[in-house]
Order: structure tokens, then sequence, then C-alpha cells
């Protein structure tokens, strides 16, 4: 079953809705809409396989979906149907990177040709995260499945860009929930073994004892158990990329066998006696200092270096500045139920989410989003939307403090401190005004210095 949508941009009914039935019939998933504006829209909400495009509709005179399409959605292939084929606009369709330019009436065998021919040929897949404008949300065009656009993320996209060419072996390590994972995959997606697999081997889930066969596969009655033939990942990702997640867990016995295959590129199946030898560029990726392991003997310092002939240290999300934010709005866009009219953070939400430490990471940002969406009432998440520990971090004393100076760290504090004033007297200015020492009115003016709603608060 064939679940890639297609989006059909037509303002012609009758083509719009045969061709989508067809496309159907065919497994396809489609959206249809009628003009340029429509399809934009629909677009910057949803994550599409393929464009179907006309181009003489309401919204398009200038080519606008074909424009917008081809710089912001450059990893979604378009199919022009025309019924008015003209050489300029085949020429300026094609300079935009289309997959194919067809003229109406078209057979719908020829369609379905180009359809498959488009979705084979589009870029490997990825998550997509549609977060608005391109610039302002951090959308990295090349790198979509990448929020952020921190300097430190600027520094580790150009890190990535110069590596993922290469066949270099990349060691990725960041604390949990920092994106290793999506980093290795923009990698191999972005070099030439993007054709071939990328394994996933998670190194937690592999039991010494079964290290090689797993890896390596092995021939049938070679052990108790072994029924039939068996092929190991390595070979799976022969011409690709074999990442090895949780590399630091990887047992003393396998960090020797895995030796042998990094430096040789060669293994024998268990119960074989011909090597075969593979060509695999191996990412790996830990959440420990495997510097340290190897300092303290616990790794091997030699499949260390072999790894880890390129480093990438991802930052923790707390470090990213407002890429929690971008972050933010991406997840609510990908997570909220098609048709939810959930829109926006409140200020005071958005202020949670920076004065928050983030120990999971972007892991626990997105549970948080996806916890908001359930938990919210309104068209905005609030903060009474938030789990505790987000709407009152008891985190006053971190060690961030002293990286701002003493206004910036004293406005955080009384930040902090309004925002669980609030919570406790659930927005009732005069109890809290109360405790606090200060006149309603004084409350009232600190409240608005911090762009802070009591109402908010209300239960
Ligand atoms: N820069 C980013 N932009 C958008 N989404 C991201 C980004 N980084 C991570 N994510 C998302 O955050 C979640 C965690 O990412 P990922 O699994 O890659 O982290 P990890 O560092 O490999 O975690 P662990 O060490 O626990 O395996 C995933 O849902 C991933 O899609």
């Amino acid at each position: 079953m064939n679940t890639q949508r297609i989006l059909i941009a037509d303002d012609e009914p009758l083509f719009r809705d045969t061709t989508a039935e067809l496309l159907r019939d065919e497994g396809y998933e489609c959206v249809c809409v009628e003009d340029a504006s429509d399809a934009i829209n629909v677009l910057n909400e949803q994550s599409f396989d393929l464009i179907l495009s006309d181009l003489n509709m309401p919204g398009n005179l200038q080519l606008e979906l074909l424009q917008e399409g081809r710089t912001k959605f450059a990893h979604v292939p378009m199919i022009v149907v025309t019924g008015v084929p003209s050489i300029p606009s085949a020429i300026q369709s094609v300079r935009l990177g289309i997959a194919d330019y067809l003229s109406k009436p078209v057979k719908f065998e020829e369609l379905l040709a180009s359809v498959q021919k488009a979705l084979l040929h589009r870029p490997a897949a990825v998550v997509r995260v549609d977060t608005g404008d391109e610039r302002e949300a951090g959308f990295n065009s090349k790198y979509p499945e990448i929020i952020g656009k921190s300097p430190k993320m600027r520094e580790l996209l150009e890190i990535v860009d110069r590596v993922s060419p290469s066949n270099t072996n990349v060691l990725i390590t960041g604390e949990s929930g920092t994106g290793k994972e999506v980093v290795a995959f923009a990698i191999h997606r972005n070099s030439p073994r993007r054709d071939h697999t990328l394994q996933v081997i998670d190194c937690t889930a592999i039991p010494e004892s079964l290290f090689e066969s797993v890896l390596f596969g092995h021939v049938k009655g070679s052990f108790t158990g072994a029924v039939k033939d068996q092929t190991g990942l390595l070979r799976a990702c022969d011409g690709g990329t074999a990442f090895f997640d949780e590399l630091g867990e990887l047992p003393a016995a396998s960090q020797a066998k895995l030796l042998r295959v990094v430096q040789e590129q060669t293994f024998t199946p268990v119960g074989d006696s011909q090597p075969i030898k593979v060509d695999t560029r191996f990412i790996s990726a830990t959440n420990r200092d495997l510097s340290a392991e190897v300092d303290a003997g616990l790794f091997r310092q030699d499949l260390f270096y072999r790894l880890a002939v390129i480093h990438i240290e991802l930052p923790p999300l707390r470090q990213r500045g407002d890429d929690v934010v971008l972050l933010a709005e991406a997840f609510l866009k990908k997570l909220r139920p098609a048709g939810s009219t959930i829109n926006a953070y409140s200020p005071e939400t958005i202020d949670c989410f920076r004065r928050y430490r983030w120990p999971g990471n972007i892991r626990e940002l997105r549970n948080v989003v996806e916890r908001a969406i359930a938990m919210t009432h309104g068209d905005t998440i609030t903060p009474s939307d938030l789990p505790d520990s987000i709407r009152n971090p008891a985190d006053g004393s971190t060690s961030e403090m002293a990286e701002v100076s003493r206004d910036e760290a004293l406005d955080r504090a009384d930040r902090a401190y309004l925002h669980a004033l609030m919570e406790k007297h659930d927005g009732v200015i005069a109890s809290a005004a109360r405790q606090a020492g200060l006149s309603r009115q004084g409350m009232n003016k600190l409240l608005k210095r911090h762009e802070i709603s009591a109402d908010n608060f209300r239960r």
C-alpha cells in the first residue's frame, strides 16, 4: 500500500477530481486545492511527497507556486500539468527545477509514469518539519530536518555540509535528545551514499554473544538455533552507511570485533570461511564522553581514533538561544491534529520555554508541545498547559546565571517569581500583591513590564 501524499493544485474541477480519484485508486493520498495561495497555505501546514500543479490558475499568474515551491519546498518534487503550454513557461519551469512538464489533455498512464518517476528520484525521505518562513524560522533548505539558526547550529551545519560528501567516519556526541540521530541521517542523505541504506545499529540492543551473528550474519547450522542462512546488518548497508547508535555501550569484546571491520572493511559470517568485503561508511553516536572513557581504559583507543576522524559535538538545547522558540513553533505545526485551531503560544509560555534548562533537550521539548496540544482548551497554549516543572523551574541559581549581566539575572529571577506567584494565586492580583508586599498598582506595573498576563493563570 502506497501512502505517499500528493498535492494537486488546479482550478479545473474535472481534471482535479478525476486525477485525484485515479491516483487514490493507485494508493496515493491526495489533497486538492484550486488556486496557488491555497496550495502555499496547505504546503505550510502539511507535508507532501509531490506537487502536481497547473500553471494558469488564480494566484499563479507570475508562477508564484512554482517559485515558492522550488525555493521553500525544494525537497518536494513538482510536476507541471498545463492546458496552455508555452515555451517561456516551460523554460522557466525547468529552470526552477521541476520534475516534469506535461500538457493537457494528458493520458492517465503518462501522468502516473511521471508521478512514479518523480517520486523515485526525489531527495531521500526526510522528517519534514514545516516552520513557515525559511529565514525567519530557522529552516535550513538543505537540511530541512534540522531546525535552528543559533550561531552554534549554523557552525554545526557548516561542518555537516563539509563532511557529508566525504567518506570520513564521523562520531557525533551530545546529551540525550540533542539530535544525534537526526544529524547522522542528514549526513547520509547529503552524501554520495544516499541511494544506499543507512543501517541503524543500536549497540544497546545487541547481546554481546550475538554481536557477530547480528552484524556479520551466519550460515545455517553454525550454532543451535541457526535454522537458516542469515545476512548480517553490515551486508545490508554495503555501499551505504552504518550508524552505530549508543556506541559507548559496546562491550570490550565487541569493540575488538568492530575494529577489524572498520580497519579492513571485511568480515566473515559465523560458520563461514569466506570473508566478505564491504564498502561502508561509519557514523557513530554516543552521549558519553568517549575520550574520557578511552583515558579510563573503558573504550579502545584504536577504535576511537578510527571512528572519530571527525568529531561533531551537538550543543544542548539550553545553549541554542532562541532556537527553542523556533523548534516549539515547528513542533506545534507538525504535531497539532489536522484541522486544529491551536496556532500560537502566549508570551508567558515562550518565557517559560526560554527559562527552562531542558535536560532532555529537543526530545523533551517535543513531548512538552505534544502534551500542551492535548491539554489546551483554546487556540493559544498558555503556561497552565505546561508541566509544573517547566512553569516553575527550581533553577534560580544555575551556572547559566553567571553567563549574563546582573540586571539580566535579576530580571529573570523577577519574572520567575512573578510566574510562581501568579500560579499560586490563580492570577488574582490582589492576593498576589498582598503576599509580595506590593500595592495592586505596583503589581500591575510589574506584570506589564514583564508582559505577563494574569488572565492566563486564572482557572
Ligand atoms: N535540530 C532539530 N530540528 C528538529 N527536530 C530535531 C532537531 N534535533 C532533534 N530533533 C528531534 O528531537 C528528537 C530527538 O532527536 P534524536 O533522536 O536525533 O536525539 P539523540 O541525540 O539521538 O537522542 P539519544 O541520545 O537519546 O538517542 C527527535 O524527535 C528529532 O526528530
